[in-house]
């Protein structure tokens, strides 16, 4: 070899050797022709142990299955592949350095690329680049579970963990409009804790907080389907829709939740209804036979509950919204308690 070409080797030697990134190259046996420090340093197998061995011999604790296809394509065909970090996590077996090879350790994320190169003297090989991507797949994972946590904190109220306000608008728009789309009933429950000021100023600001978060796991508890949805409308206020539900549904879980509020049995030395918490609800329901908006059905439910409360508390009240009744003249039904 001229004194230059050796030159020129050592210099390509130290640069694949000095780069941040994994270096392998086979022939077209899949036999090892280079090796570089960072796959030594992330395999545990030196450059020395590596050169001449198949890659299948070197890494015995397993090649993915991926890999195997990507090497095969590369050598038979000709063909270049990536296998990303997102399908193909791990395919080789290497380590975070300290590289220790045991079994419990960890791969770390890689991105590995093959290509088929043709040699100066016409043989075939295949270079294969690895990328640690350890890094940024932690860093996605992290702005992921960053970003769900703040889409349920804009979506939820913090205090009892049912759905907030804001979520409630979004999800009432457009449950109403599915009702004329389908042709599907829509009820809407309004809730509210009776007497709960009173409960507050007895037994303090605290206590009144439990309750509301054990009021809403306990109604969260009686609705069987996942889409209705259970929502803080206010304070001590909640309100509930219940896609594809009549009254007579909508009048069997406003019941249930009444009777499961009761057998938790929350003492309320000073409530005017009764020794126990309590809860006074309005119902309304909306079918596509009817003509009212989407702020009609909420006012009629709000009137309905208003009712309840104005009629002692403690019960169901349920207002009819069809065929464009005035909430004046709109009809009082009476659910009884
Ligand atoms: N502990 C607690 N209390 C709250 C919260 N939000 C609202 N409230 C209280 O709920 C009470 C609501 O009082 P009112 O609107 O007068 O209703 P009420 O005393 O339940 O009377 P009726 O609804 O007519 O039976 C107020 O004392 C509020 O301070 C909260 O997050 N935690």
């Amino acid at each position: 070899m001229n004194p230059a070409t050796h030159v020129q080797n050592l210099v390509w030697n130290s640069i694949w050797n000095a780069i941040n990134l994994g270096l392998i190259l086979i022939d077209n046996q899949g036999v090892v022709v280079i090796w570089n420090d960072w796959v030594s340093e992330h395999s545990g197998i030196t450059e020395k142990q590596a050169v001449g061995q198949t890659l299948e011999s070197l890494f015995t604790d397993g090649l993915g299955a991926s890999f195997k296809t990507a090497m095969q394509n590369a050598l038979t065909y000709k063909l270049p592949v990536v296998l990303s970090s997102v399908l193909h996590r791990s395919p080789l077996p290497l380590y975070p350095l300290p590289c220790t090879r045991q079994k419990q350790q960890a791969r770390i994320h890689q991105s590995v690329s093959l290509t088929p190169i043709i040699t100066p003297d016409g043989a075939h090989q295949c270079l294969i680049q690895i990328t640690d991507t350890s890094v940024s797949f932690t860093r996605e994972h992290m702005l992921k579970s960053h970003s769900k946590q703040l889409s349920i904190d804009a979506t939820t109220d913090g205090l009892t963990g049912a759905y907030n306000r804001r979520y409630f608008n979004e999800r009432f728009k457009a449950e109403f409009g599915r009702v004329n789309r389908q042709g599907t009933p829509l009820a809407l429950l309004m809730l509210d804790i009776d007497c709960f000021k009173d409960y507050n100023d007895f037994y303090g600001h605290p206590a009144g907080d439990r309750v509301l978060i054990r009021i809403v796991e306990r109604i969260k508890s009686q609705l069987n389907r996942t889409t209705d949805v259970v929502t803080r409308y206010g304070g001590e206020e909640f309100a509930i829709l219940l896609p594809d539900c009549e009254l007579e549904g909508a009048r069997a879980v406003a019941q249930k939740i009444q009777h499961a509020i009761l057998t938790l049995n929350i003492p309320h030395a000073k409530s005017n209804v009764a020794d126990h918490v309590t809860l006074s609800i309005g119902i309304a329901t909306h079918s596509v036979n009817s003509s009212c908006d989407a702020n009609f059905l909420l006012n009629t439910a709000d009137t309905a509950l208003y009712t309840a409360k104005h009629e002692g508390r403690n019960c169901i009240r349920y207002l009819l919204t069809s065929e464009k009744i005035s909430l004046d003249a709109a009809c009082l039904v009476d659910l009884g308690d």
